[in-house]
């Protein structure tokens, strides 16, 4: 029997002590990225440069690293950044957005694997590609259906003693032993760029409040999006409005809403 994750006791605890996140993320991703960081309570710093992105992972409550738009002297901000996390016992997470479509990117990540990430965030088409099979992703988007990754999660997981979590209509995290599925959010978030990049960050808030739990700081985090995107859905008329409602609900949403909302099943 797995415990059920104290949902809403996490959410106040990340917002009584808002932990500074060093998020390396994509060209794309980093403003929304930010907004969702500051909407929900966590304090973001979007740092990469190869000079200072080791010296500020020491300072950060934890890590997450993002290569949509990767170039050399990004990789090599990452690898320090990771580096320094991973001596500072610092959590970091990994998204590895569409490594599957080019050399430079697969290498990459092959990289930062190596270096051992807390958690992997990834969508379906990326999760399935990490453990060598076929998936239909095309550039960063998924293709893929989130229960055809959950195989390849637990391989992931259990190879490299992390939390993976894939993303998609219904989410699905596991450590290589327990797993659940988070349910929830709109058909609207895949169609909005980068919220899934901003969920990684989000996940690596939450890593921060509970850097001994990571399990259940990444299903937080999923929680939390799966309710503020389902009330920002139910409300918003296109992409446009759900983005502005969004980050409304995860401003306004409350640590009881969250409980009473959240559908988080064992797997
Ligand atoms: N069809 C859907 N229905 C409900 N929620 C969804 C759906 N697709 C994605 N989501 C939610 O959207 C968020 C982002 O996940 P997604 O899998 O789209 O990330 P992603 O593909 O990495 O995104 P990006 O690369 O654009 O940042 C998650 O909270 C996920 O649960
Ligand atoms: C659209 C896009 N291109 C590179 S990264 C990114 C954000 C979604 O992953
Ligand atoms: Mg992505």
């Amino acid at each position: 029997m797995q415990d059920q994750v104290n949902l809403g006791a996490l959410l106040d605890a990340m917002r009584g002590n808002p932990p500074l996140v060093q998020c390396i993320t994509n060209f794309v991703a980093m403003n929304i990225a930010a907004n969702v960081m500051l909407a929900a309570g966590a304090s973001p710093a979007m740092v990469h440069a190869e000079e200072e992105a080791g010296e500020f992972a020491a300072i950060s409550g934890a890590l997450t690293v993002n290569i949509g738009t990767l170039s050399p002297g990004w990789l090599a901000g990452m690898l320090a950044a990771v580096r320094s996390a991973n001596h500072a016992g610092k959590p970091w997470v990994l998204d590895p957005v569409a490594h599957y479509a080019t050399a430079f990117r697969r290498k990459a990540v092959a990289q930062l694997l190596e270096l051992r990430p807390t958690i992997i965030r990834g969508n379906a088409s990326e999760i399935i590609a990490l453990t060598g099979g076929n998936s239909g992703g095309q550039g960063v988007d998924s293709r893929d259906p989130v229960d055809m990754a959950e195989d390849s999660a637990r391989q992931l997981a259990s190879r490299h003693g992390c939390v993976v979590a894939v993303t998609g209509a219904t989410d699905f995290v596991t450590d290589g032993h327990k797993a659940q599925r988070v349910e929830g959010g709109s058909p609207l978030m895949p169609r909005i760029t980068a919220l899934g990049c901003s969920l990684t960050c989000l996940v690596g808030a939450f890593a921060a409040t509970a850097p001994g739990n990571p399990f259940d700081a990444t299903v937080a985090a999923l929680a939390v999006f799966a309710v503020a995107g389902e009330q920002a859905g139910a409300a918003a008329d296109g992409p446009g409005s759900f983005s502005w409602r969004f980050l409304d609900v995860l401003a306004t949403l409350d640590a009881e809403t969250l409980t009473a909302k959240a559908r988080v099943v064992v797997a």
